[in-house]
């Protein structure tokens, strides 16, 4: 997919290095900016004395040398490079590996296949997806596939995306595939029909006996006085979670003259009214529907919500469809209930295990209708569903955040095209700010001040704040870190990272003023980086599209962040542009910016040096020795 035909939408994270950062923002790929190769997740990745460095200050790590500190960053840099090189859907040098573990409709695959390289293996086992899935860029899975931990463990920080070709995701393990950064994605609209539909054909069958009476005359019988029904017109209908497919399923009931009542915590009450359907508490809505049709997902508060005491509280002879996951309904108390005759039928399209066992008691009841998870069966949802996920994986892939993404703040791509710059200016100040950081130091909370003339419910900083969380944990550890696994790690490492907007009077046209990032707490090896406050300081903004530095501690100054930059606070005396710029020269470092901020005139001033190589340790020494200069420190981009 060509890289130069779209607007931009972020500057890959890894642009941070000399060599790149010159590069003006390019349509990265999220797949950069997810792009997870870290063999475990952070938590686990560390060394022990990398984690003391961020969490808490152990003598261990507070013996640490400032130059000691220096060579984590250096070591975790260079690795960190080093593993910039893998899938990049812009640089094109491997397609990207793509398991389908079910049945997806054709469309999808086409589009799949037009982008990368698909394998479609079906009914793995556990352990044959563990040992493919590490050689696996995406997965996508329908209901059938569980993506565990394991899953995750082994794929070895190489899956990048996880698509889930239907609703429910509840046989993904999201706590998992945030820790190691993995996207997931789902195809949230696609079914909503065929599962309404379903929840309906099923209801209408179970009134009317059709599967029972089948099955009788399929054995040579004719039993019209068995198979009596019951009708639809004018009976309530209880719809459990009124979502998409819940209020599609009470829409077509209405039209079938039920009365449709509804109890969904979450749900606007303006939804409801527009569909007609009142909604009402949880006990209300069982204990007075002749129907109750269930269509919330399953979650911790949801499983087995079903139970004896649920039933304990229905109307007799109440008639119960599933049609959205086993797991909401306790299987064995539906038999009971079923037993004893206060739930007259169910009509099942879900199971908590899938298949369910052969002698399963309510597969076999006479009066259960069962159906093997077929609601977004149809050919037309599948082929929807398919095109649906195929679209959310490939445009992961390439670096877009997907709107149906799970696991990770959803930015509408015109918002990320807008931030950009503000993006690349974000990690980079937080790459400064723990660089200033004596080595012997932890850090543990981060403050970071937007000045923005945006209202604030008009500026998203979630992306900013990731970027920020990166900078400063990516150069002391080794870390990967991405949109979806930033405020998990910042919290693993016992990092708070605070925000702060400040309203400014300028034009409301860019989004953001400053960044300014504070690390409070923290002893600071270049003093000058820290404020009047106590706090290491520094700020940034964006110039003319390009991330610029513009204070240092209590000091202004400009300098563009490109390349390398030495920091070196000295007295305030003519010459020392000059004198630094020679020792510099004489090893042919250029220099590419310079600016100096001074507090007093003639008394002390801070000279921003941009330099496009990095200088040898003799050429820093040379620095250090001009009498003028106080103190100075030498700073990676
Ligand atoms: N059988 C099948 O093949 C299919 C099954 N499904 C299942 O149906 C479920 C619903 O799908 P959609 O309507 O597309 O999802 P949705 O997210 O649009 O709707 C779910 C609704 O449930 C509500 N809810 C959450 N907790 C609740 C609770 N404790 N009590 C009552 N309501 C609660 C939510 O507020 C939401 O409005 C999915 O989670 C999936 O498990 C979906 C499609 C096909
Ligand atoms: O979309 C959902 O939640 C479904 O349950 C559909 O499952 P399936 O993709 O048919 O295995």
């Amino acid at each position: 997919m060509a890289s130069s035909s779209t607007k931009p939408i972020f500057t890959p994270p890894f642009t941070t290095t000399s060599s790149s950062s010159s590069q003006p923002p390019t349509r990265s790929s999220l797949l950069s900016f997810l792009h997870s190769t870290t063999p475990t997740p952070i938590s686990l990745n560390l060394s022990r004395s990398r984690i003391s460095f961020l969490n808490s200050p152990s003598s261990a790590v507070r013996s640490l040398s400032v130059k000691n500190a220096a060579k984590t960053i250096e070591a975790a840099e260079t690795s960190r490079v080093s593993r910039v090189g893998g899938l990049d859907a812009n640089s094109q040098e491997t397609k990207p590996t793509i398991l389908v573990s079910e049945k997806l409709g054709e469309a999808g695959l086409e589009l799949l296949r037009s982008f990368g390289d698909v394998d479609c293996s079906y009914d793995l086992s556990q352990e044959d997806l563990c040992k493919k899935i590490a050689s696996c860029d995406a997965l996508i899975v329908r209901s059938g596939t569980k993506v565990t931990r394991q899953v995750f463990e082994a794929a070895k920080g190489k899956l990048k995306v996880v698509g889930r070709a239907g609703v429910g995701i509840d046989n993904v393990d999201l706590q998992a595939a945030t820790e190691y950064g993995c996207l997931v994605v789902n195809a949230p609209t696609a079914n909503t029909v065929a599962a309404a539909e379903h929840g309906i054909a099923l209801l209408a069958a179970m009134a009317r006996n059709v599967a029972q009476a089948d099955a009788s005359m399929k054995s040579g019988q004719w039993q019209r006085n068995k198979y009596v029904g019951v009708s639809l017109v004018g009976k309530t209908l209880a719809v459990m979670g009124f979502g998409k497919v819940g209020s599609e399923v009470a829409r077509r009931a209405k039209g079938l003259g039920m009365q449709v009542i509804a109890h969904d915590p979450y749900a606007p009450a303006d939804r409801a009214r527009a569909v007609g359907v009142e909604l009402v508490s949880f006990d209300q809505a069982i204990s007075t529907a002749d129907f109750i049709s269930l269509h919330m997902p399953l979650t911790p508060s949801t499983k087995k919500v079903f139970n004896d005491d649920t039933f304990a509280k229905v109307k007799t002879g109440v008639r119960i469809i599933n049609v959205a996951r086993g797991g909401v309904i306790d299987e064995d108390a539906l038999v009971r209930a079923l037993d004893s005759g206060k739930v007259a039928q169910a009509a099942l399209d879900v199971f908590t295990e899938e298949p369910p066992p052969k002698d399963s008691k309510l597969v076999q009841h006479e009066r259960v209708t069962a159906t093997p998870h077929l609601g977004a069966s149809t050919k037309e949802a599948q082929e929807g569903v398919a095109i649906e996920i195929a679209e959310a994986v490939v445009g992961a892939l390439q670096g877009e955040l997907a709107a149906t993404a799970v696991n990770a703040p959803m930015v509408p791509a015109e918002v990320l095209s807008e931030l950009a710059p503000y993006v690349v200016l974000a990690e980079k100040l937080g790459r400064l700010a723990v660089q200033l950081v004596a080595g012997g130091s932890g850090i543990k909370s981060a403050k970071v001040v937007y000045r923005s003339a945006r209202d604030p419910d008009d500026l998203d900083t979630r992306l900013l704040r990731a970027m920020i969380t990166k900078g400063i944990i990516e150069p002391i550890s080794d870390s990967f870190i991405n949109l979806v696994n930033a405020d998990f790690t910042a919290k693993q490492k016992g990092l708070r990272i605070s925000e702060e907007r400040v309203a400014v009077d300028s034009s409301p046209e860019f989004p953001i003023h400053t960044i300014q990032v504070q690390l409070s707490n923290v002893d600071s090896k270049f003093g000058s980086g820290v404020s009047e406050g106590g706090d290491i300081s520094i700020e940034g903004r964006v110039k003319y599209g390009k991330p610029h530095l513009t204070r240092v501690g209590s000091f202004s100054v400009d300098v563009s962040l490109e390349g390398n930059l030495i920091l070196c606070r000295q007295v305030d005396q003519p010459g020392m542009i000059g004198q630094v710029g020679n020792i510099l020269g004489e090893q042919n470092v250029n220099v590419s910016f310079m600016s100096v901020g001074r507090t007093v005139r003639r008394r002390k001033a801070i000279m921003a040096i941009g330099v496009d190589e990095e200088p040898n340790q003799e050429t820093l020494k040379k620095i250090g020795e001009v009498p003028a200069v106080e103190e100075f420190v030498f700073l990676k981009l």
